[in-house]
């Protein structure tokens, strides 16, 4: 049985990403939601038998416990540190022997990095202290041999009072001599963060999958300065709204700005210190923890008064605390030889163009253009490039789009629920998880699956074949899995779900939704393959704010959702359901992709049409 098929329900199941306030996990009580990520759920818990103590506990989204064990053992074993969150208790739920893999943690009662660095507005002697202090941190772990791999502002929380930096999900962690869980060339990680040289090792090693890139302690401090950058001057050095390809151009061939040059109160000695965290070669970073914390600090003495400045400008007004975050730069990037690079004005490439491959296509033109015309061209294209094929991505920088999509702490969950990373064709299995007795759907006959039907091929794959290669080793490499991205085979609707439908009177329905029930209407959202929920406006049979769950698959230019469970949210009822994403301009199955081309996530309008059907992705 293939993987798409084994999503298919069994009557109905549980949203681990979703439980309520009062349900019992183990001997803990959940009281909210804490953040929901890409691979787990966390909860703000009480002991059941000491109540009004408050922990985390990160429920695993996935039945496969590979990467829960890993972040467990890491936490418990080397990795213990006073600014490491510590693990208390680790159980299984709802079943304790078969059922999702859990850890309790210390709660931390504060926000991420770069939250902190616009909401407090410290100084910059705090930032410093603070990012000195991770420094110091991730010496004591590099020292064990452990490695974060997934550093960034979000997993960095800084604790009050006293602003301690404490380090959160280890999940993607590393130990000397542990044997790798990754079944891609990079550990799972954010594009923005990751570092020149970890790119480089990918696109030198693309048409071998079982190459693994050999991260370092180099590219943890490279994602530190990110951090750092990103508190400094309220941007990343390269923006996370950038496309893949573009992104990945800029981090491993662009300067990224001096921090002054957008936050003229970065004291010098800071700023420097974060741009030698950014360095292009490992070699002329910091070599290690301590290296790295001297430099941060260093200006501390030397240039005081400038450190005792606040990071932001706080805008006049009604609202004390509100600041004004500096401007990004129109020209932002210099490579070593060249002058300021500009943005040109929006130029968009032919429908023809896009429907005949996309940024494959396009890449290939690129690349062929610099072979002609240098550097020069490149940076024209870019330019215009990037913001065509963004159409819509606005949100502000402080947004974390472009990396997985997690909920801050005090928001409830309202986050689509992400899959493993995965580069190729098939999907990470998802099996049915088990459902607690309160959660069982009223609906009991058994639904009927029918055989998948082969995949369609997309036609132009030879095209696209000469493509990637003659983009390979350069500038405009993409990610060549996505480019043969097959869309995902039919499946009939079980019958038990029609019938359901039809007694809900949706059958044949279409419904407004929302994937982020807190973003803005009009704004963007960034989605990962794997479990979702969709938040729905209430219309005949269901009401608003009762939610749509099943799976979510990206394919080359567009992303389906294949939506089997309705959960209604005044009774807490379920329903076996057919819906899917629909394009009602286009009268089109799935959704259209924002970005085309990135391999393990998708840039979405947020809100959204379903449409209930009868054979699923056909139109
Ligand atoms: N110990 C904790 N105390 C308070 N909040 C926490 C704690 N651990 C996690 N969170 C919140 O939950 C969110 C998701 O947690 P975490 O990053 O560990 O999940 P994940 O599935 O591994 O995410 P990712 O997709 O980033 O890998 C965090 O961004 C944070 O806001």
């Amino acid at each position: 049985m293939g993987p798409w098929r084994l999503m298919v329900p069994e009557r109905s199941q549980v949203f681990p990403a979703a439980l309520q306030p009062g349900t019992e996990v183990g001997r803990w009580r959940v009281l909210g939601t804490l953040g929901v990520g890409g691979y787990g759920a966390v909860y703000r818990v009480e002991p059941l038998e000491g109540p009004g103590r408050s922990f985390a506990l990160k429920l695993s989204l996935h039945p496969d416990p590979a990467r829960a064990l890993r972040e467990m053992s890491l936490l418990l074993d080397r990795a213990w540190h006073p600014q490491v969150v510590r693990v208390h208790a680790t159980g299984r739920w709802p079943d304790p022997i078969d059922g999702l893999p859990y850890f309790v943690m210390d709660c931390v009662e504060g926000v991420a990095l770069h939250t902190w660095a616009e909401a407090s507005n410290p100084t910059f002697r705090q930032l410093a202290m603070v990012g000195g202090s991770v420094a110091m941190t991730l010496d004591v772990l590099h020292a064990r041999g452990v490695l974060h791999r997934d550093l960034k502002p979000e997993h960095i929380l800084i604790r009050e009072p006293g602003h301690v930096p404490v380090l959160i999900d280890f999940g993607a962690g590393d130990q000397a001599g542990a044997t790798t869980l990754t079944t891609t060339t990079l550990p799972p990680g954010t594009l923005h963060l990751r570092s020149p040289e970890a790119i480089r090792f990918q696109q030198l090693h693309w048409r071998q999958p079982e190459v693994r890139y050999p991260y370092t302690e180099a590219d943890d401090l490279y994602a530190l300065g990110v951090c750092l950058y990103r508190a400094a001057t309220g941007h990343y050095p390269f923006s996370p709204e950038l496309t893949p390809d573009l992104l990945t151009v800029a981090i491993t061939q662009r300067l990224p700005p001096s921090p002054r040059t957008i936050n003229p109160q970065v004291p010098v000695p800071l700023a420097a210190a974060i741009l030698r965290l950014l360095e292009k070669e490992p070699e002329r970073r910091p070599r290690t923890g301590v290296q790295a914390h001297a430099e941060i600090v260093e200006g501390l003495l030397s240039d005081g008064a400038a450190f005792e400045a606040r990071l932001f400008h706080e805008m006049p007004g009604d609202e004390p605390g509100r600041i004004r975050r500096p401007e990004w730069p129109s020209q932002p990037y210099r490579t070593a030889e060249t002058e300021p690079v500009a943005l040109l004005p929006l130029i968009r490439p032919a429908s023809w163009l896009q429907s005949f491959g996309g940024t494959g296509l396009i890449s290939l033109i690129v690349c062929l253009m610099l072979l002609v015309t240098g550097s020069g061209t490149w940076e024209v294209l870019s330019g215009a490039w990037t913001r065509n094929t963004t159409p819509g991505v606005q949100s502000p920088p402080s947004t974390s789009s472009g990396h997985k999509l997690a909920s801050p702490p005090e928001r409830s969950h309202s986050v689509p629920v992400a899959a493993p990373l995965t580069t190729g064709p098939p999907l990470a299995t998802v099996a049915p998880v088990a459902t607690p007795p309160e959660e069982r759907s009223p609906v009991t006959s058994k639904p009927t699956v029918s055989a998948p039907v082969a995949p369609p091929l997309k036609p132009n794959r030879p095209l696209k074949a000469v493509m990637a290669s003659a983009c390979m080793g350069m500038a405009c490499a993409s990610n060549p899995p996505m480019m043969d991205r097959p869309d995902p085979p039919f499946e009939n609707c079980p019958e038990a779900s029609v019938a359901a439908m039809k007694k809900l009177g949706v059958y044949g329905a279409m419904l407004d939704g929302m994937f982020d029930r807190q973003g803005p209407r009009n704004g963007n959202v960034t989605v990962r393959e794997g479990r979702i929920a969709i938040w729905v406006y209430g219309s005949k049979g269901v009401r608003d704010g009762d939610t749509l769950t099943g799976e979510l698959y990206i394919s080359a230019e567009r992303v389906y959702g294949h939506l089997t469970q309705l959960r209604q949210k005044k009774t807490g009822e379920t329903h076996p359901v057919c819906f899917q994403f629909w394009t009602q301009n286009e009268r089109q199955k799935g959704l259209p992709r924002l970005n085309s081309s990135y391999y393990d996530n998708a840039v979405l309008f947020n809100q959204i049409e379903v449409k209930s059907v009868l054979r699923d992705y056909e139109n």
